[in-house]
């Protein structure tokens, strides 16, 4: 065990080979820059190159879509799995379906995955993949074959104890089922390969609703750290698919004025908050809208503002749900200015850089995604245990147990984030969940040997 990486060798060994992946670098970054003392304090990790091997995929797999649409025309796809990290587990992780995926993207998001998994406690390993596929405006017919010909290729490299997809942008209830039933047709098994099921065919309770109600779990375990609560305070909510809806829902319940939702083509002011009907409305009917959010200001439900993202409403507390990168310097500048104390993300890397640079400076609370949206992996997780099992749990149960999950994510950020001598008690997540996490990864790689 002679080799011993210094960090400085590592960044220039990671920025040299894959200089143009820039989601992929920052994510990397990101969790480097809060594990040093812990690396180098542990001989174990530097002997066996823990870092530089927990920073690149074991395996990636591209494949080209071939398929035929519903009208007889021959159109072609990129497609990705990336193999991340099984140390603690079967790969796992989302598919994404959008015309802006590319490698750098999904090596972002697996690499993200493997420390919001590992922070679950539960033994799951981390991927992602996904394709340049836009089903926006397209049939659902098309989209059945997409997902059919996308599973064709996929199927020969996944399996319930191998690896475990399930949805993410683009990718919900009506697309895994599609996907689902390509794989059990082509291999005449029906097991607990994709996570995000349907009820009737080995989905769980809970899991649609669990990456935004378990968003609203942890900041409900902030403010009790804080011994504040939801209650009463103002919500701005940026994006409006399966996380955003669920977790605008539950800060509702809780008391909270959520007072936007958001699209890539603008923004839902409702002054007063929204009500829990209007979200009940959003969530049964987004799937299948062009624009739930112009389609609400139509019923009276909020306004409309085009091409605005939620940011400059002045909020106590954030979550930016959309996606990668939504939220800008200028946009946490706002936030700060306008007197927001509070930034959980439900997204995947929804701050840049300079954005989480202003909101730690500022000594905000301010959470990653890896923590903060680890409630829908954590389900997911769940469907694996009952697909095992062949039973299916009540939803009481599992939202009881995705609470705790959520609780106990918080105390480890909470235990590792903590300054020794910090009298002001602050608490950085962001370092509390990437140390956390390195722990429980790094371990297992350790224990398992090269
Ligand atoms: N679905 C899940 O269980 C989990 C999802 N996530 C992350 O949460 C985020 C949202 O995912 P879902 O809600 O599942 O997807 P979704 O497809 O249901 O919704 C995505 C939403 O983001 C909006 N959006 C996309 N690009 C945008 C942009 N550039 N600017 C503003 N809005 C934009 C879309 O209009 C849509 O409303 C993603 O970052 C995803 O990786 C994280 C953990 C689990
Ligand atoms: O449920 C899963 O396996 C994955 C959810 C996901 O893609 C994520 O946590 O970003």
């Amino acid at each position: 065990m002679a080799q011993k990486s210094n960090f400085e060798e590592i960044y220039t060994f990671l920025n040299d080979k894959f200089s143009n992946e820039t989601e992929y670098l920052q994510a990397v970054h990101e969790v480097l820059e809060d594990i040093v003392p812990i690396y180098n304090a542990n001989e174990d990790y530097k002997a066996f190159d823990i870092v530089r091997r927990i920073c690149m995929p074991e395996r990636i797999i591209y494949f080209t879509v071939s398929w035929m649409n519903s009208e007889g025309n021959i159109e072609v796809n990129q497609g990705w799995r990336v193999q991340h990290n099984s140390a603690m587990g079967p790969y796992k992780g989302g598919l994404r379906f959008h015309p802006t995926v590319n490698l750098s993207v999904l090596k972002f998001l697996a690499f993200e995955q493997c420390f919001k998994n590992a922070l679950t406690g539960l033994p799951m390993g981390g991927g992602k993949g996904g394709s340049d596929f836009n089903p926006k405006g397209r049939s659902d017919r098309d989209i059945m074959l997409f997902c059919q010909a996308f599973m064709r290729e996929l199927q020969r490299h996944i399996g319930a104890n191998t690896d475990v997809p399930a949805g993410d942008i683009n990718v919900g209830a009506r697309e895994i089922g599609y996907l689902y039933g390509e794989y059990r047709r082509l291999n005449n098994r029906f097991e607990g390969v994709l996570t995000g099921k349907g009820l009737e065919f080995g989905g769980s309770y809970v899991r649609t609703e669990a990456t935004g109600f378990g968003l609203v779990y942890f900041l409900e375990a902030v403010c009790k750290q804080r011994n504040s609560q939801i209650e009463g305070n103002t919500i701005a909510v940026s994006g409006a698919g399966n996380v955003a809806l669920h977790a605008a829902l539950k800060a509702v319940e809780k008391g909270g004025k959520v007072i936007s939702l958001s699209n890539s083509r603008g923004l839902l002011h409702v002054e007063e908050g929204l009500k829990d009907t209007a979200l009940k409305w959003a969530i049964d009917n987004h799937a299948n809208r062009d624009n739930i959010l112009a389609d609400m200001a139509d019923k009276n439900m909020g306004k409309w503002i085009a091409d605005k993202k939620p940011w400059h409403l002045p909020c106590d507390i954030a979550l930016p749900c959309a996606t990668q990168n939504e939220l800008l310097k200028e946009d946490a500048k706002l936030l700060l200015d306008n007197g927001c104390i509070m930034v959980l993300e439900g997204a995947n890397m929804p701050c840049t850089n300079e954005a989480q640079t202003l909101f730690l400076d500022a000594k905000i609370v301010y959470v990653p995604g890896k923590a903060s949206n680890a409630g829908g992996v954590a389900l997911s997780g769940l469907e694996m245990s009952q697909n095992a099992m062949f039973n299916q749990r009540n939803a009481d149960a599992l939202d009881d147990q995705l609470y705790a999950i959520m609780e106990s994510i918080h105390q480890r950020c909470v235990t590792e984030g903590q300054s020794a001598g910090d009298e002001s008690n602050y608490i950085d997540y962001m370092k509390g969940a990437n140390i956390a996490a390195f722990r429980r990864l790094a371990d297992a790689m350790v224990a398992q040997g090269v």
